[in-house]
């Protein structure tokens, strides 16, 4: 949601965005019609003191006993307190549980959006519509809710005594109020376009930020502190200046609510003053209207701050809303049966897939990968591999074609199914903040300590393990920055492996490990394989040499597949890959070339 600066015009009143603000205090409802009773029964025992205080003065300088006046005047102060304190609490613990919601909702749809959202989102804003937004949201969906009925309502019940008192009083009040309506009319949805914009620069300081501290070691290593810091800048720049204008349209709603009444009482101090002159008004009368006067400006400014606060959180549930609607994976809580212990056979069917406004990244790919053995896809850097694993674990879906498991179109399958079926080691291989152990157990949370010692040994992480103090109790850091790159890329197959997975896709799994691990997890690989269907993306052609099929990928298109020996024969660009990587002479002997690791 983007709000241009420059942009003026306050938004339209938005029925949906109030019907989401509502709908936030729909479940607390019981909650917040008591605690609009005891604002009502607060603000009634107000609205009875000034007709108690009439009274009172009434029985000056007659023989009348004023111990019971004076007495409920006492009680009806001390109950309006009482009753506040309790409200005050009651109110406090629904914005608090209506936060909680928020922000449950919030963080459930987030981790389930769909991975192309990300594509075009950025994490910080998204976060803070979690933590900021959903704050504003807190205070508009109950105090918010309640002020402005209870303003209302305590508004109309003095209008109601003020007209009986004297209804000539009442119509100059009247005026003033209405005077009153129309500047707030024009005032608050500047104070919900100011609260908008302030949300969306709070949301821009979690993007900068987030930005900048994920790629810290980049910004430093590019002297960008300064520039990085002058993104920060602007981002809080703009939060300022919108909370300025906020602030500036909030403080004209008080002079506004607060002249309203000084205006009042010298109209009808002016007017009742004239009254009392012609005999038309008693003394009394004319105190009991001035009191009603001055406490109007209790309900004038419950209703006004009711009226701001509404305003802030219909622009955060706009915001909030956004998430709701963008489109999310709902099939990954699924509950998935165990998958089938026998590795698969997959096939992938004239698959096409484009990312928003790019070229094809699969123009039509087809190709089978037999089950229970090793197949390499190589080619060129955006060729199309990453594309096909990601569409592989149905982080994206294909425009056309299928790809089949055993036969079955994926697409039949729950994404819960497809990832439990299919392990995935990405490219990055990060790790996830938390211990070794942690991430081990990450997909896996019940797995055997001798299966987890197994996986180690197979990636050779054992070593490592053993040589720190905490063992597999050793925080890795976020996103694994303890780690080396190739102690990563081990943790994250021995993640994969623990799954005991049919199907294990490798993106780039080799790339950072050095030539005598590399050795060792080819071998686990090898082993892995005999159960397993191994689909392995590589550039170093090395780690693919062996495997049973290999498919070379050009502009999104299978450009030639089979095994290493036959490529280098029959393919000039499979053939000028392995020359540059020392895997092939100039000319084709028909020999098979020796691997160099
Ligand atoms: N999320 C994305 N949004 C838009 N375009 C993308 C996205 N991911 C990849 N691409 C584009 O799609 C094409 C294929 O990318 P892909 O990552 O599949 O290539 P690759 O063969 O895995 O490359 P590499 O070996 O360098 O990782 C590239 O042109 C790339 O720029």
């Amino acid at each position: 949601m983007t709000i241009p600066s420059d942009d003026i015009t306050p938004p339209k009143f938005d029925r949906g965005a109030l019907r989401t603000l509502l709908g936030y205090a729909r479940p607390h409802r019981t909650v917040l019609l008591v605690s609009l009773v005891l604002t009502l029964l607060a603000s009634g025992a107000g609205l009875a003191q000034p007709l108690v205080a009439e009274s009172v003065l009434g029985t000056l300088g007659t023989d009348q006993n004023l111990t019971g006046p004076l007495l409920l005047l006492s009680a009806l102060l001390l109950g309006a307190a009482l009753l506040t304190g309790i409200n005050s609490w009651l109110q406090q613990r629904t914005s608090e549980r209506v936060v909680r919601q928020v922000r449950r909702r919030l963080s459930f749809a987030l981790i389930r959006l769909r991975v192309s959202e990300f594509d075009h989102r950025s994490p910080g804003d998204l976060i803070a519509r979690v933590t900021s937004d959903s704050t504003v949201l807190q205070s508009a969906a109950t105090e918010g809710v309640i002020m402005l009925v209870n303003g209302s309502l305590t508004l109309a019940g003095s209008f109601v005594l003020m007209s009986t008192l004297h209804f000539g009083l009442f119509a100059a009040t009247a005026v003033v109020m209405i005077a009153v309506a129309v500047v707030m009319r024009v005032v608050l949805p500047r104070i919900r376009l100011a609260s908008t914009r302030a949300q969306v620069a709070v949301g821009e300081i979690g993007s900068v930020l987030e930005r900048t501290l994920g790629a810290i070691r980049t910004v430093k290593a590019n002297g960008a502190e300064a520039r990085e810091t002058e993104a920060a800048d602007t981002a809080v720049e703009n939060a300022y200046q919108a909370g300025l204008t906020g602030a500036r349209y909030g403080a004209a709603v008080s002079v506004v609510s607060g002249l309203s009444v000084q205006l009042t009482f010298l109209v009808v101090l002016g007017f009742g003053g004239f009254l009392v002159a012609s005999g038309a008004l008693s003394i009394a009368s004319l105190i009991a209207f001035l009191l009603y006067v001055f406490y109007l400006s209790s309900p004038i400014s419950s209703l006004t701050t009711g009226l701001t606060l509404l305003q802030q959180g219909l622009g955060a549930s706009v915001r909030v809303n956004e998430v709701d609607e963008m489109p999310r994976e709902e099939d990954v809580d699924l509950p998935v049966a165990a998958p089938p212990v026998a590795a698969p056979r997959i096939e992938l069917r004239e698959v096409r897939f484009t990312y928003p406004g790019r070229a094809p990244a699969l123009g039509g790919v087809s190709f089978e990968v037999p089950a229970g053995r090793q197949t390499a896809v190589v080619g060129l850097s955006g060729a199309g591999k990453s594309t096909l694993f990601a569409l592989l674990q149905r982080f994206y879906e294909p425009e056309s074609g299928t790809i089949l498991v055993d036969g079955t179109d994926i697409a039949t399958y729950s994404r819960a199914e497809v990832r439990r079926r299919i392990a995935y080691v990405e490219q990055d291989a990060p790790a996830l903040d938390g211990t070794i152990g942690d991430n081990l157990r990450y997909a896996e949370p019940a797995a055997a300590p001798d299966d987890i010692e197994q996986v180690l040994r197979t990636t050779r992480l054992d070593g490592l393990v053993g040589r720190l103090e905490l063992g597999l109790d050793t925080q890795v850091g976020p996103r694994g920055v303890t780690l080396s790159g190739g102690e990563r890329q081990r943790l994250a197959i021995a993640r994969a492996l623990l799954r005991k997975p049919t199907v294990l896709l490798l993106d780039e799994a080799t790339a950072q490990l050095d030539a005598r691990n590399e050795q060792a997890l080819r071998e686990a690989i090898d082993r892995a394989s005999e159960h397993c269907t191994v689909l392995v993306i590589a550039h170093r052609l090395s780690t693919v040499t062996e495997a049973e099929q290999i498919v070379l990928l050009e502009n999104g298109r299978v450009r030639a597949a089979g095994t290493h020996a036959t490529l280098v024969e029959t393919d000039d660009l499979y053939r000028e890959l392995a020359i540059t990587q020392l895997l092939a002479q100039e000319e084709p002997a028909g020999d098979v070339p020796a691997a160099v690791s």
